[in-house]
């Protein structure tokens, strides 16, 4: 693996940082929006998953990648995108499974997932059934493993077969304005891929919320990333989300950080507009009184869709917004109904994903 990033690789960086800036900029400059903060990346390990194909040649083995113009297969041997753990991960591994038979047959993809503490869970997808004689060689492989991480779990996934040896999840302890905060990050679940770049956009909305009081409602809240270090600064939170697996481990989140003032349900956008509104009453909802709540501030972090027109008309009640958006399309969309009722006030460009055209933006409204 090559440990200097090469200056051309800094230049295509930042070219095309500006051009996202530039791009994000114009789009919101249809709402008023005056300065644009700017996170950028680090341009080389970034990123705290990875997913490769696997290319067999006879005994042998490869990560392979394929090439999004020509589609053609490329062999990976290190992945200057990835965490160090993962780099040092995918050779580790692979020497171990190599001369595994029983690791090795119809293995066809090996997924990596990391956190900035080191701890690591790899996934291998195979087209076959797995066995006794699979589960006593990953063992062995974790073992090995154990002893260059500080915690390694192996999941075998085959047709309707999932064998967990060790943890379906990592522990990330993420340091947000000189506090650290402790995640559990589960295997094949929503999680934000750069690590350093969710930092920034914790601390981002931290700053948004500073001067404000009162309750906060989150939706699309996943394990907690932004709740739990927002409850720090709210009375109550409520946070809502549809994966069952995020909400469970938000459950552990909330615990692990000591945190008695949030509550995290399991339901959809849509049904948690509906149970505002009294349209609807959710037994997932038992013993929370919403209208005890005192939400001055909602905080919404969507999907590529954006928000569905009902909760996008939800949150216009709230004094404050803080919308975080993957997709800046949809995200102007419904900045166009949000602008009716709300002033843009702060706006921000996270780099969570180097070298793609994928921007992720914050922007926060407050009530005209
Ligand atoms: C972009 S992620 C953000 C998660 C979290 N804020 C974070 O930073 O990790 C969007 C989340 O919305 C959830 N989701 C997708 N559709 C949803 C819906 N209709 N209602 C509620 N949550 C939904 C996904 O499971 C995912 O956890």
């Amino acid at each position: 693996m090559e440990n200097k990033t090469s200056d051309t690789n800094l230049l295509q960086y930042q070219a095309q940082l500006d051009e996202k800036v530039d791009r994000l900029g114009s789009l919101l400059s249809a709402f008023d929006a005056t300065s644009l903060s700017v996170f950028p990346s680090s341009p080389t390990h970034y990123r705290m998953r990875a997913e490769f194909r696997v290319w067999h040649d006879g005994d042998d083995l490869f990560h392979i990648m394929f090439d999004q113009q020509t589609k053609e297969k490329y062999r990976v041997d290190t992945f200057e995108p990835a965490c160090e753990a993962i780099n040092k991960a995918m050779a580790a591994l692979l020497d171990i499974v190599r001369p595994s038979e029983s690791l090795r047959r119809k293995l066809f993809q090996i997924d990596y997932l990391s956190a900035l503490s080191g701890e690591l869970v790899i996934s291998l997808l195979y087209h076959r059934q797995l066995d006794s004689e699979w589960e006593r060689e990953a063992n062995a492989l974790r073992d090995t493993l154990s002893r260059l991480f500080p915690a390694v779990s192996i999941i075998g996934r085959a047709r309707k077969q999932k064998i967990i040896v060790g943890n379906d999840f990592v522990i990330e302890k993420l340091p947000i304005n000189n506090r650290e905060f402790v995640f559990k990050h589960i295997e094949n679940s929503f999680t934000q891929p750069n690590a350093k770049v969710n930092c920034d956009m914790i601390e981002w909305a931290l700053d948004c919320v500073k001067p404000l009081t009162g309750d906060l409602l989150e939706m699309y809240c996943g394990a907690g990333n932004f709740s739990i270090p927002l409850a720090i600064h709210f009375d109550n939170v409520i946070g809502t989300e549809i994966a069952k697996p995020s909400v469970n481990a938000a459950q552990y989140n909330i615990e692990q950080n000591h945190l008695d003032n949030i509550k995290i349900v399991r339901l959809a956008a849509e049904e948690f507009t509906q149970a505002m509104r009294g349209e609807r009453t959710f037994s997932r909802l038992e013993g929370i009184e919403l209208s005890d709540y005192n939400f001055t501030t909602v905080l919404v972090d969507p999907p590529r869709a954006g928000l569905d027109e009902d909760s996008l008309k939800m949150i216009q009640d709230y004094d404050n917004i803080i919308y975080i958006s993957c997709n800046p399309e949809t995200l102007a969309d419904n900045l166009q109904l949000l602008c009716t009722t709300h002033t843009v006030a702060k706006t921000a460009l996270f780099d969570q994903f180097p070298f793609t055209h994928h921007i992720e933006a914050g922007v926060l409204l407050t009530r005209k």
